[in-house]
């Protein structure tokens, strides 16, 4: 239990229709006391007036709500005071709380942290909610909800139960090693459940990335030869002038990125060099951070201009064909051998690429069907669990040994829930939060 009680406004920018703020810490009946007179009931909303501890004052009025501790968002007391949101009016509040004896304003992810702290939530929850709230698409918002509900949690702390109970028993059985009468059989049943845990885990890894690209954004990169209309079309998905525009081949040298929802989906497109030979070193670097941004991207749409089509050029074609779309440009000036033709100029066929785009988005990200990773870090503890277990199946390896390794497969997945040892990481995740939340 933290000494300090913690408060912050937890609603959005000021000025709003109603202003939240949330106080959490031992002395939560103290300062209801104080503000509003007496203890609210537990859970019930409660028309209340807000006033200052030591003149009396009436600040403002509004609802009052108290969750006792341990059914509360922090697992601590926790008081909410949902007044009118005008800056003011929250300032009075928040100055009368500050001058309360043990309470103090709260630090960005403060409240979160104390929910993890005190069992509320694990370390993916905790990622979940932060997703939730920084959700820009219907896509992020339902795997963000479904992983602050627990989906994550539950896979991984099941993984974790089994590694534990598999060790028990090779432990057990090395306990018994000394005595004659002991049965080989265990050991083999655990390892051949160790053997479908790996499985599992690398169905789970092998995934396309699914859950990162939801949460971080599908990337796309316009690629073609110069003047093929590519920062055009750049231009006319973002509906403005982000990219410099002119009839001069080799327009365009850095790679300009916009972000745009497609669909479900958030997405990043690149516009980049127009593909040539030429002696320009400013356009050759540009040329290079073109390919560059075709190998990275999860899918490159070539444009042909209709009046002068090009091929895909020899060091693109390592593209697998689904990461490729290729698109006829300047619909207007010529037919184009390509099904799905564009033209700037009369915006022609602009909706039937956008619609392309989705399909293929969705065919890659589907609909959140199952639950999925969505960060780096739940991929690197991941792969450290599985090298583990693959050491610990090794036959040729001393039991003592094999057991070893089943510990530190169990240690990944409990860093990566938060269960042990991971006070390192915390700064980082809880840095991702603002105040109040
Ligand atoms: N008629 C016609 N002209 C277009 C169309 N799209 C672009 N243009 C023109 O083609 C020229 C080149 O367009 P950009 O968008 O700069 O082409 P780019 O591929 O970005 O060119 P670089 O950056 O130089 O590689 C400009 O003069 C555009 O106005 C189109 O659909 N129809
Ligand atoms: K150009
Ligand atoms: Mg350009």
């Amino acid at each position: 239990m933290h000494e300090k009680t913690i408060f912050a406004l937890s609603s959005g920018s000021l000025p709003s229709g109603v202003a939240i703020i949330r106080v959490s810490g031992p002395a939560v009946a103290d300062t209801a006391e104080k503000i509003l007179g007496c203890l609210p009931p537990p859970r019930k909303a409660t028309f209340s007036r807000f006033r200052h501890p030591s003149t009396g004052d009436l600040l403002d009025e509004g609802l009052s709500i108290y969750f006792p501790g341990p059914n509360s968002f922090t697992g601590e007391d926790v008081l909410e005071l949902q007044g009118h949101g005008g800056k003011a009016s929250v300032e009075a509040i928040l100055t009368a709380l500050a001058s309360i004896e043990g309470l103090r304003v709260a630090e960005a992810g403060e409240f979160s942290r104390r929910a993890f702290e005190n069992n509320r939530m694990d370390l993916t929850e905790l990622e979940g909610l932060s997703d939730l709230i920084a959700a820009q698409t219907e896509g992020q918002r339902r795997q963000a909800l479904s992983q602050s509900q627990g989906v994550l949690r539950a896979l991984y702390e099941g993984w974790r139960s089994d590694i534990i109970q598999a060790r028990a028993l090779i432990e057990a059985e090395l306990d018994f090693a000394d005595e004659d009468d002991v049965p080989g059989s265990v050991s083999d049943q655990v390892w051949s459940g160790v053997l479908t845990l790996i499985n599992q885990i690398s169905d789970h890894l092998d995934d396309g990335r699914r859950g990162e690209l939801i949460r971080e954004g599908f990337s796309i990169a316009l690629l073609g030869p110069p003047n093929a209309g590519k920062s055009s079309l750049l231009n006319a998905l973002a509906r403005r002038d982000v990219a410099i525009v002119t009839p001069q081949a080799g327009t365009t040298r850095d790679t300009i990125e916009i972000s745009m929802r497609i669909g479900e989906h958030l997405v990043v497109i690149t516009d980049t060099a127009g593909l040539r030979q030429t002696d320009d070193e400013i356009e050759r670097e540009g040329i290079k951070r073109a390919v560059q941004a075709a190998r990275h991207a999860d899918l490159v749409v070539w444009l042909s201009p209709s009046d002068a089509p090009a091929d895909l050029p020899v060091k693109l074609r390592e593209i697998p064909n689904e990461q490729l779309l290729t698109i006829g440009t300047k619909a207007d000036l010529a037919t184009s051998q390509c099904e799905i033709v564009v033209s700037t100029v009369y915006t022609n066929g602009l909706d039937v690429f956008l619609r392309e785009l989705e399909d293929r988005i969705d065919k890659r990200l589907g609909h959140g069907e199952s639950a999925a990773l969505s960060r780096q870090r739940h991929r690197f503890a991941l792969n450290e669990c599985s090298n583990c277990l693959r050491l610990s199946i090794q036959s040729k390896l001393d039991l003592e040994l094999r057991s070893e390794h089943l510990r530190q497969a169990g240690d990944h997945l409990g860093r990566l829930t938060g269960r042990i040892d991971v006070e390192d990481l915390l700064d980082v995740i809880f840095s991702e939060f603002c105040v109040g939340k």
